[in-house]
């Protein structure tokens, strides 16, 4: 096992989150070169961390550096296609945070571009999939003691977003995670999808409507209704429900502690993902990286993943916009069969 010398490009909040766990928590990983679009950013994300990593001007210049095995990119949605692409061209392994790209057709230029070079490279950071509640509810499911999934209830709330996240975004920033997981969780395609807008809150900005319930149904007729809401102003809340024929499962609110003070009883909530999905980000970027240690393939959610994700995010933001159900159209059937899922597969 060699140690993986890592390229990070984007240092944001999620940049500067994976950095740190890569250097303080994980292991077998290095940091050794960062880049941003905002030199600051960068510049103060090296600061806060005292890394000791270059500094380079461009993601051009950090993706011809020989010395790096693999990159994780951590920039903004619509950067990542551009990002990826020249990563693949490098040579570079790349874990690239969610929407994969933000069009089907981005996606699938990186899906055929990955596939040029005969292996897989590519890892999405649908970190879900490694968060212990999701993997104990996929396991029950899978168990087969409840019988089939019919009715999926999710909620996907933020405590607030700033002016720059808009409607549409609550499709591919949010809502993809659900996207995503469920899919992972119970096995099934979507075939289509209808949004309702219920009475705005007044926290929402100009460009953005707040609360939305996507409706969407599967290929078996599982309907999963979910709720978006990013500014409920009281914290970070992510809860699943699995109605099946023989029994509920479901994921609420972790527990953080249980505090009896003056008539109450009250339990502080998490206000972010950071802490929420913190063990998940931590195994999802220690299995890329004990996979590209081993010089093998990453295999965490795929870049076919991605694709699925965001060719169905296309189909929600068509019905954001129609009002209407719209159809979801199918994935591509060779691009199904290599899913990292194994399609079919519970
Ligand atoms: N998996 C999760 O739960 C999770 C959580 C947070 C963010 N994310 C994803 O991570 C990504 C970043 O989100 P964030 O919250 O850190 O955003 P952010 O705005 O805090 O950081 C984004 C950074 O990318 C930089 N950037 C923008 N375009 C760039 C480019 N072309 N090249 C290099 N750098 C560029 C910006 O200057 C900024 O520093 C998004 O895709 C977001 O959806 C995922
Ligand atoms: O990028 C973030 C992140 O993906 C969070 O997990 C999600 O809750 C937010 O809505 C999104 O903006």
């Amino acid at each position: 096992m060699v140690t993986v010398r890592i390229g990070v490009i984007g240092t944001g909040a999620i940049g500067t989150e994976h950095i740190r766990r890569v250097e303080q928590r994980l292991s077998g990983g290095k940091v050794v070169a960062v880049t941003d679009i905002s030199l600051d950013a960068a510049r103060r994300c090296i600061n806060a961390l005292q890394l000791d990593a270059r500094l380079y001007d461009s993601e051009d210049d950090l993706l011809q550096d020989p010395s790096i095995d693999a990159v994780i990119i951590a920039s903004s949605g619509p950067a990542h296609e551009g990002s990826v692409l020249k990563a693949i061209d490098a040579g570079k392994y790349v874990f690239v945070e969610k929407p994969l790209a933000t069009t089907v057709n981005g996606c699938l230029r990186i899906v055929q571009a990955e596939e040029r070079t005969g292996k897989r490279l590519i890892q999405v950071g649908f970190m879900r999939r490694y968060d212990p509640r999701y993997m104990a509810l996929k396991s029950e499911i899978k168990s087969g003691r409840y019988g089939a999934p019919l009715i999926v209830r999710c909620v996907h709330r933020n405590a607030h977003v700033d002016e720059r996240y808009t409607t549409e975004m609550a499709v591919l920033d949010t809502l993809i995670h659900e996207i995503d997981v469920i899919r992972w969780l119970i096995g099934d395609e979507y075939v289509s999808v209808q949004v309702l807008y219920p009475r705005g809150t007044r926290y929402a900005h100009a460009r953005l409507q707040d609360p939305q319930i996507f409706n969407l149904v599967t290929q078996s007729g599982v309907v999963i209704t979910a709720e978006v809401f990013v500014n409920c102003q009281y914290g970070y809340d992510i809860q699943c429900e699995v109605v099946c024929e023989d029994g509920v499962i479901s994921i609420t609110v972790p527990k953080l502690l249980d505090i009896f003070r003056t008539g109450f009883r009250a339990q502080p909530l998490m206000q972010d993902w950071k802490l929420r999905f913190a063990e998940a980000y931590d195994a999802e970027l220690q299995d890329f990286i004990d996979h590209v240690g081993r010089g093998d393939e990453p295999a965490g959610p795929s870049s076919v993943d991605g694709y699925i994700a965001t060719l169905v995010g296309e189909a929600c933001v068509l019905a954001q916009v129609s009002g209407e159900w719209v159809t979801i159209p199918r994935p591509e059937e060779d691009l199904i069969v290599k899913d990292s899922l194994g399609y079919g597969r519970l």
